[in-house]
């Protein structure tokens, strides 16, 4: 896995019968090997799916991830599901800190660190999801939410190739409102700088995705902005058309 090329990484959150299936063999089809050499795809489905999306992704080089995972690697955790579970199924990345997760499940910077940490310990690379709520930008408080975020839920000792970011503005996910463009720069830049503060030059190397109401109409805009090196789509990420669209944004 390397971290030259950007990422688009698609999270269908609890959406997904076995029906989708078909649409992920759209994107699988549509990922020609152009598009390969300029982005990397990959698409997190709910848990069920992920086996069966693996084992279609075989030789497509679209990756497959979980949601969330367990810190622990096994044992008496009902309903839970462990990073080497997700890695069993064929995940290679999880996404952790989801602000759906923390709002929904309380999970704190620390719960989340830890998370980061079993995700690695299993081999995987997670995406750690950082963002502000709208009052918290009201308040003019967005650089210091996602500073003390960073500071708590990234995990130590990691490479550029170890470790995604995404910013998501809490207030951005699934309403169609985007911050401007020269609001993410601001964001991205501040994050570049703290990954630089934190794990010095290779820090400046690990992949900043933005998400939050990233669609083909906005990709290019979003995707060209400085420091931002990919995005985490949500809605737009269910149909195989717009996902490939919002990739195409670097093609
Ligand atoms: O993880 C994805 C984000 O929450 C963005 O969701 P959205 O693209 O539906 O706004």
């Amino acid at each position: 896995m390397t971290a030259s090329r950007p990422l688009v990484a698609g999270n269908w959150k609890m959406n997904g019968l076995k029906a989708a299936a078909a649409e992920f063999g759209r994107m699988v089809e549509g990922y020609g090997p152009e598009m390969r050499k300029k982005v990397e795809l990959a698409v997190c489905p709910p848990a069920t799916l992920l086996y069966t999306l693996s084992v279609m992704a075989i030789g497509s080089r679209i990756a497959v991830g979980g949601q969330d995972c367990a810190v622990a690697a096994a044992g008496a955790h009902t309903g839970d599901l462990s990073a080497e579970m997700l890695a069993d199924a064929g995940a290679a990345y999880v996404i952790v800190g989801h602000s759906e997760r923390r709002t929904d499940h309380g999970e704190s910077d620390g719960l989340v660190r830890a998370k980061a940490q079993a995700v690695l310990r299993a081999g995987l690379t997670p995406i750690v999801c950082i963002g502000e709520t709208e009052a918290e930008r009201r308040n003019n408080e967005t650089l210091a939410i996602v500073e003390r975020q960073l500071a708590g839920s990234l995990p130590d000792g990691v490479g550029p190739e170890d470790l995604v970011v995404a910013y998501e503005p809490v207030w951005a996910i699934g309403t169609g409102l985007t911050p401007s463009s020269d609001d993410i720069a601001e964001v991205h830049a501040h994050i570049t700088g703290r990954l630089f503060a934190r794990f010095g030059e290779p820090g400046e190397r690990i992949r900043i995705l933005y998400g939050g109401s990233v669609k083909p109409a906005n990709a290019k805009e979003i995707l060209g902005i400085p420091h931002v090196s990919g995005a985490l789509v949500g809605g737009a990420s269910l149909k195989a058309a717009d996902f490939l669209s919002i990739a195409a944004a670097y093609a």
